[in-house]
């Protein structure tokens, strides 16, 4: 057996894993790998360690792209400190802490070193610049919580042994964590928010009644209210996400279009006639029985000829891929009871038990999450 790093040379070097010196089958040092190998680089004539351990220290990674964005890191390099003393001074930190993450950073891709200065990649200044209008660096508020962070890493073999979180976990109701997720993730969803809302407002007859299922930061209804002029968006979700959701309509100019139902989408009276329901990201936090419970409140609700559309992440059929959509199964495991990404055969089959005729599902690249059409 031939031991190789994480590039699949054979191993040689000084930095070792475990005792040195030891000789277990032949095998006398493992290198420290910062990356994992490619699934052509794993072979089974290469075994490696480094997915392991790179995997296991998953939380460093966390830590490192938290504080960047926390201490401006990324927008400072942008600016022009682009050396370790002048980050230090621009985020008014300790010289070695700025030059330990700006590296730190380097080897993880996010930035480049040359010649003690660093610079963005393209990706990071289009990104993680505070100032560029593609900013997504405040999703580590909600994404990179202390609450998200405690419920996956704190017990995680509890809720694989339970089958789903212990307790309600993120769906308990006026849940914090959701005023988190409001404030942080709505560049995340802006661009397909603003995709789904011109395919609505170029129907024959848009609509003119919009109900907008959990909805978090409002953008998918506030898209559409900005696409549709005279639809009036009304808003579910716990009171405390609500009020951002009202000061988002305000900022874009809708809140008089905007009307707020505060309360649990399972229980709360949002009216009826609606022209168009949307379930932006709300059914995988539940089982199919629940979403199909609450696709039958939601069917009851429409006009006559009204649409329901959901986003979701639509996992294929052996659960591996998409890769985003697939790992997010793993996340509700730890943060529901018994949510999952579902397969789109599920959610054709939560769609009939609630009386519809099927789901049709459209991917939206380079978004991972798909949109769903209730037939
Ligand atoms: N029982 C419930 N009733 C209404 N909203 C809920 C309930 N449980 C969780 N939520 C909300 O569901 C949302 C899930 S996150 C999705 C938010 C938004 N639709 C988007 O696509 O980005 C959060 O805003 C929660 O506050």
């Amino acid at each position: 057996m031939r031991l190789a790093d994480q590039h699949g040379r054979s191993l040689s070097g000084p930095v070792c894993l475990g005792r040195t010196g030891d000789n277990v089958s032949g095998r006398k040092l493992m290198s420290l790998p910062m990356r994992s190998p490619s699934p052509e680089e794993d072979s089974a004539s290469a075994p490696s360690p480094a997915l392991f351990v790179d995997t296991v220290m998953g939380y460093q990674r966390t830590a490192a792209t938290r504080a960047a964005v926390e201490l401006g890191l990324f927008t400072a390099i942008a600016a022009g400190a682009d050396t370790a003393a002048a980050l230090a001074t621009r985020m008014g930190v300790a010289p070695r802490g700025a030059e330990i993450l700006a590296d730190y950073l380097a080897v993880l891709g996010f930035i480049r070193k040359s010649g003690g200065r660093y610079s963005l990649t393209p990706s990071s200044a289009a990104f993680l610049d505070s100032r560029s209008p593609a900013y997504i660096g405040g999703i580590v508020d909600f994404l990179a919580s202390p609450e998200m962070t405690g419920l996956l890493v704190r017990d995680p073999a509890a809720f694989v042994r339970n089958g789903g979180s212990v307790g309600l976990a993120n769906i308990a109701p006026d849940n914090p964590v959701w005023v988190k997720f409001a404030s942080s993730m709505m560049p995340l969803m802006a661009g397909t928010a603003d995709e789904v809302a011109g395919r609505v407002a170029a129907w024959p007859k848009p609509p003119t009644k919009v109900l907008d299922i959990a909805a978090g930061h409002g953008c998918w209804g506030i898209a559409i209210a900005k696409a549709v002029p005279g639809a009036e968006i009304h808003a579910v979700d716990w009171r405390a996400v609500l009020q951002l959701a009202e000061r988002n309509a305000q900022k874009a100019d809708v809140a008089a279009r905007y009307h707020l139902v505060p309360g649990s989408a399972f229980d709360v009276d949002w009216g009826t006639g609606f022209d168009l329901v949307l379930l932006p990201h709300f059914l995988h936090h539940f089982d199919a029985e629940t979403c199909a419970g609450l696709l039958r409140k939601v069917r009851a609700s429409l006009a006559p000829g009204g649409q329901v559309l959901a986003i979701e992440n639509v996992v294929s059929e052996d659960g591996l891929s998409p890769p985003w959509p697939a790992a997010f199964s793993f996340l509700m495991l730890a943060t529901t009871p018994s949510g999952e990404a579902f397969t789109a055969a599920k959610y054709d089959a939560m769609a009939r038990a609630a009386g519809f005729a099927g789901v049709t599902i459209d991917e939206m690249p380079p978004a991972p999450h798909s949109l769903l059409t209730f037939l």
